[in-house]
């Protein structure tokens, strides 16, 4: 689902106050505008960035991204107020574009797995947003007296990036009368549904002097952190034919002159990802975890090993980033399968369709496969920790 950061850059930063507008002064040595561009322009499942400018900041805004790689990052201009840029950026974004992030310039210690929470949150909701509990106690005062305590019951400290999908969150602009501090305010004024993610303290929205100090400890963090972690494993498989009238592939049924032989189902396939999904996590293979030699596997439905090398990876902090699997044989002809196997696969493994492919190649009739004594699988699994 293609989808466009709009990143708010047009206030005036009067709170911090300084010569120019906080979004472009330094942060360790990198413009602050540049450090949130570079968040969103790098993470793989945002398409588009577009920035909400004060046109008399285009000067600026052009010193602090020309040492940026790649092309330029386009603006439009925005408003007197939050909400107007909002609307400006919501009005602007490429043609194409279903899902929108809406993040304060101001934010550029935003993580690449936050970004991720909010989109992943926007599956089920047409809105998704990061916030923080309120941990501390409240009170309420006036003239440096306290009148009252307050509880803190469900009260969240709201952050960006929040996440729409485009049609709810424009509607709900247009009938929103204007004057709210964030989107989730005017979402929730039209009545949309607005899931609550994980925030981070090291969201913090640079508002006063001190934040940039805060900012700069977050970020030595950040940069002395170890990297994501990132990995790859990869299985094969092959079952024999024997007598029968059908195979299972991948999670699918299909009608056959023969079927395939094995302690379980059989399914070659889902044999072949679990097994890369057990080898990222260089946890051995389907045997290992179910032995052959107990009778209880016997004639098991493969989704049992699969959905256990998805529970372990979660375990282990992984998510699954995708799988890639080969089904080698002449027949049967996988391609009018593949869909369906994609959504099975794919549902078994809590993951979007996109994430799950499926496809095939005969071996030109040579070997085991082109004599059609079986069929033989090749899969691989990328697993992420952030
Ligand atoms: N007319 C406005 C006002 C704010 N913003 C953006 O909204 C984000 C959050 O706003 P805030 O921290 O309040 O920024 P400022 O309005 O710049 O700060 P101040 O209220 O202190 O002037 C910032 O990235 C800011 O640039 C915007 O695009 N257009
Ligand atoms: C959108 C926002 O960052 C959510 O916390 C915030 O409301 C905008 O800034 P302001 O300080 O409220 O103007």
């Amino acid at each position: 689902m293609t989808t466009t950061a709009i990143i708010v850059a047009a206030g005036r930063g009067r709170r911090m106050g300084g010569g120019i507008p906080k979004q472009f002064m330094d942060l360790a040595g990198q413009p602050v505008i540049a450090r949130t561009l570079r968040r969103f322009i790098d993470h793989p499942e945002v398409d588009h960035v577009l920035v909400v400018l004060n046109p008399e900041d285009t000067a600026l805004f052009e010193g602090c991204t020309q040492s940026m790689q790649g092309p330029p990052v386009p603006w439009v201009a925005g408003g007197d107020s939050r909400d107007a840029s909002v609307r400006a950026g919501l009005a602007a974004v490429p043609a194409g574009t279903r899902r929108v992030l809406i993040h304060d310039a101001a934010r550029p210690l935003v993580s690449a797995a936050l970004i991720s929470r909010v989109l992943a949150a926007l599956e089920a909701t047409p809105g998704a947003a990061p916030a923080l509990a309120v941990t501390d106690a409240l009170w309420r005062g006036t003239d440096g007296r306290v009148l009252t305590a307050a509880s803190r019951e469900g009260l969240f400290r709201a952050q960006t990036p929040q996440g729409f999908r485009l049609d709810a969150i424009r509607a709900a602009h247009a009938a929103h009368p204007g004057g709210a501090a964030d989107d989730v305010e005017v979402a929730r004024a039209h009545g949309l549904d607005v899931a609550i993610v994980e925030g981070e303290e090291s969201n913090l929205k640079l508002t006063t002097p001190p934040d940039f100090s805060r900012a700069e400890r977050f970020l030595a963090e950040q940069e002395t952190a170890p990297a994501m972690d990132i990995r790859l494993g990869n299985g094969f498989d092959v079952h024999r034919f024997t007598d029968g009238d059908h195979v299972i592939l991948c999670g699918v049924e299909i009608p056959h002159a023969r079927a395939l032989l094995g302690h379980s189902d059989a399914d070659v396939g889902m044999h072949a990802v679990t097994d890369a999904i057990y080898g990222a996590l260089a946890e051995g293979d389907i045997g290992r975890h179910f032995p052959p030699s107990e009778p209880q596997w016997k004639g098991a439905a493969s989704e049992i090993f699969l959905r256990h090398a998805v529970k372990l990876a979660g375990e282990k902090g992984f998510t699954i980033s995708n799988v890639d699997c080969t089904l080698i044989c002449e027949r049967p002809k996988i391609g009018p399968h593949a869909g369906a196997m994609q959504a099975a696969m794919a549902a078994i493994m809590g993951l979007e369709p996109g994430r799950v492919s499926i496809k095939a190649t005969t071996s030109e009739r040579l070997g085991f496969t082109g004599r059609e004594e079986g069929i033989a699988a090749i899969a691989t699994a990328t697993l992420v920790k952030p």
